[in-house]
């Protein structure tokens, strides 16, 4: 590399700096005059949102790395062009072409798809290195594509970046998107697409990629109807909360299905028997029996005093107007009023036959009298009281699960003591997706123009129709990993849970390239995968390095000591560690290592900023640490039916080193240590 390039490269740079100044002042002076001139408030308020996040953005980062590529096309549409490609779009000023064009915009895909057996028009594909602190341009690395190349060569840079030791919550990858990663992160928003991918292939970096890429490409469409993005749990949320930020992206929900569904306090508990019942997609049938078993063939006529008349109703036309709205399968809230303002017709006609004035006091006032009748019929509902009517009411609850569920089903989830009112009972996690379920029976809740939903396996059929209603006229990224299912009921079979996500025919593609996971792990990893039975390919490693010690500890009581010598061991690398034992392990062995001098954070207390982490096996999802201390994996199996795939989580969670000790003997799949 010669100098006198790197120089030329580093002037860019400096002249792409005074041009985020530049356009940073402006976004300023914009702040100021947008508040002055736009003509409504809620403009006023948009536009100076807008203005402020992106003078914060930019005033954060006229410093940082400017651009990560750069592209010369000698051929084609941009034939004798050269493009810096960057995080964020930098101006040149009006008419002129910009210094360094979004990730995301058109011409930037050829940056990650082009390689030597299809160039598409680039000569030269240049990747720029980066110090980080501090925030410097180091070298260049060059790839002539143009030139044919060598399509097996790895880029060095792409290489270190994949391989550098992890500290603190998760980065962004703009510059090293792999091209397998880069199809699913542009793929269109009008499909549904579900990522199976193997541990460590990116797909939660995919996906918060993609509704970058998404907003950036329907700018006003999704600002309208909004990105949701859904993850297992808090500490996976804070793990990744960065990452869109970084990218520019403000706003974007990113929440778990338990807090998008919460209603009120939960405060009820149920055994796995009922939990299991009540998240079967089965529950769905029995709710909407039970709600539409309310609505009732009239009996009686309607009969309303108008002054010196009296209109009427027979009940032959209400039961038609009912059952014309019942057939039409509108929200069940949605079909009273419907079956109302239908009824009010009726009278309406007849009061204009007779020449009676009619006007809104009128209508307000037949309203409400055929409201009251109404409440015989098509009663008013709302989820709480018609889920303790079921689960308080054996009777109920036979009448609406007649044929879906056993007896014995049926008993697992009634109540043993039911509340005096529906006001206080204590519902459980497991109520909230039923009432939540009913809540979707009587009205349509807010839907999102597109749904990302991260560690997918995991949902259950009822949680999977939650994220349904809410994605009804959007679309959703599907991402997750069958043989990472820990949850009762995780999915078994991509093509069912997609059913119940409610896009069957979402394009299913398998991701098994592992960016996380050394070699000497995965291949671990590949061997416990054969014995989950489920139907995902192995995976394949990236990385040559890393490392995968196994001792045993004389006896259970040795492997505190063991884990504190090989946490100590571990602080002397650079990067994160995590000590990783099953839940009910955790706590004695970090009162262990405290004795010991080492000071382990829990998972949820700022964990970010400490060097060493105590993770139980059952948050240890979506997570990743640059060295893992993995102790008693038979323990770990152990736990319950779904303890092998717990074990494959947390064996897969290392970015460059990992510890496994144990006391009991290793499976017979574990490879004897060398
Ligand atoms: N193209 C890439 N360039 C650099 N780093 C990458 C790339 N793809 C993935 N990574 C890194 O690999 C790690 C694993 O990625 P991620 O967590 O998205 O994988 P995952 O498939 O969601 O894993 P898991 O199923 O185990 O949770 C992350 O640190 C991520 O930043």
């Amino acid at each position: 590399m010669t100098g006198t390039e790197l120089d030329r490269e580093r002037a860019y740079l400096a002249e792409c700096r005074a041009a985020m100044r530049r356009m940073l002042e402006d976004a300023r002076l914009n702040v100021v005059v947008g508040e002055h001139v736009a003509g409504d408030r809620y403009s006023a308020e948009r536009l100076g949102r807008h203005l402020k996040s992106l003078a914060k953005q930019l005033g954060e980062e006229p410093d940082g790395p400017a651009f990560f590529g750069r592209l010369d096309f000698g051929t084609g549409e941009h034939a004798g062009r050269r493009y810096y490609i960057g995080r964020r779009h930098v101006s040149a000023g009006t008419g002129r072409q910009p210094m360094v064009i979004d990730w995301r915009a058109p011409v930037s895909r050829v940056f990650y798809r082009a390689g030597a057996r299809d160039p598409q028009g680039v000569t030269v594909r240049r990747r720029f290195g980066w110090s980080r602190e501090p925030v410097a341009l180091t070298g260049f690395e060059d790839e002539h594509l143009g030139r044919g190349g060598d399509p097996g060569a790895t880029s060095r840079i792409v290489a270190a970046e994949i391989e550098r030791p992890r500290v603190g919550p998760m980065r962004d990858i703009v510059a090293t998107i792999q091209p397998e990663q880069d199809e699913l992160v542009r793929a269109g928003l009008d499909g549904s697409i579900c990522v199976q991918g193997a541990p460590g292939t990116g797909k939660t970096a995919v996906g918060l990629h993609r509704a970058a890429y998404l907003l950036y490409t329907h700018r006003q469409r999704l600002e309208r109807t909004g990105v949701l993005i859904l993850g297992p749990n808090q500490a996976f949320l804070g793990y990744i909360s960065a990452v869109l930020p970084a990218l520019g992206e403000v706003d974007v929900e990113q929440t778990t299905v338990e807090r998008l569904l919460a209603r009120g306090p939960l405060r009820g508990a149920d055994s796995e028997e009922a939990a299991g019942v009540k998240h079967d997609a089965r529950m769905a049938a029995v709710l909407r029996r039970a709600l539409y078993g309310r609505v009732t063939a009239p009996v009686e006529p309607l009969v309303v005093p108008d002054g010196s008349y009296r209109w009427r109703v027979y009940e032959e036309e209400l039961r038609d107007i009912v059952a014309g709205v019942l057939r039409e399968e509108s929200p069940y809230g949605v079909g009273r009023e419907r079956a109302l303002s239908r009824i009010v017709s009726v009278l309406r006609r007849q009061a204009e036959a007779r020449g009676r004035m009619i006007d809104a006091a009128w209508t307000r006032r037949m309203g409400r009298a055929v409201a009251a009748h109404l409440d015989a019929v098509w009663p008013a509902a709302q989820p709480e009281e018609v889920l303790a009517g079921l689960l308080g009411d054996p009777e109920a609850l036979a009448g609406a699960a007649e044929g879906i569920l056993t007896p014995r089903e049926q008993s697992a989830i009634l109540w043993a003591r039911p509340p005096r009112s529906f006001r206080s009972a204590r519902w459980s996690a497991a109520d909230a997706v039923l009432l939540d379920e009913v809540a979707g029976l009587l009205e349509r809740p807010r839907g999102y123009g597109h749904v990302i939903v991260d560690e997918a396996q995991d949902l259950s059929p009822m949680q999977c129709r939650a994220v349904a209603r809410r994605s009804e006229h959007g679309s959703v990224t599907v991402l997750g990993d069958l043989a990472q299912g820990t949850a009762p009921w995780a999915a078994r079979d991509w093509r069912d849970h997609l059913g119940h996500l409610g896009k069957p025919d979402a394009e299913l593609i398998a991701l098994t390239t592992g960016y996380r996971v050394p070699a000497a792990v995965v291949e671990v990893a590949n061997r416990l995968l054969a014995e989950l039975a489920v139907d995902v390919p192995a995976t394949r490693s990236f990385r040559a390095d890393g490392r995968l010690r196994v001792r045993r500890a004389a006896g259970h009581g040795a492997l505190p000591a063991a884990a504190a010598d090989a946490v100590r061991d571990a602080l002397g690398y650079e990067g994160s560690i995590a000590v990783i034992a099953a839940d009910g392990a955790l706590d004695p062995l970090t009162a262990e290592l405290r004795a010991a001098g080492i000071e382990a954070a829990g998972i949820g207390d700022g964990a970010a900023a400490a060097r060493v982490t105590a993770v139980p096996a059952s948050l240890a999802k979506g997570l990743e640490y640059d060295h893992v201390v993995l102790v008693e994996p038979a323990e770990i199996a152990g736990t319950g039916a779904r303890g092998l795939n717990r074990l494959y989580v947390a064996l897969t969670r290392a970015v460059s080193r990992l510890d496994v000790l144990h006391a009991r003997p290793l499976p017979d799949w574990f490879p004897p240590p060398a």
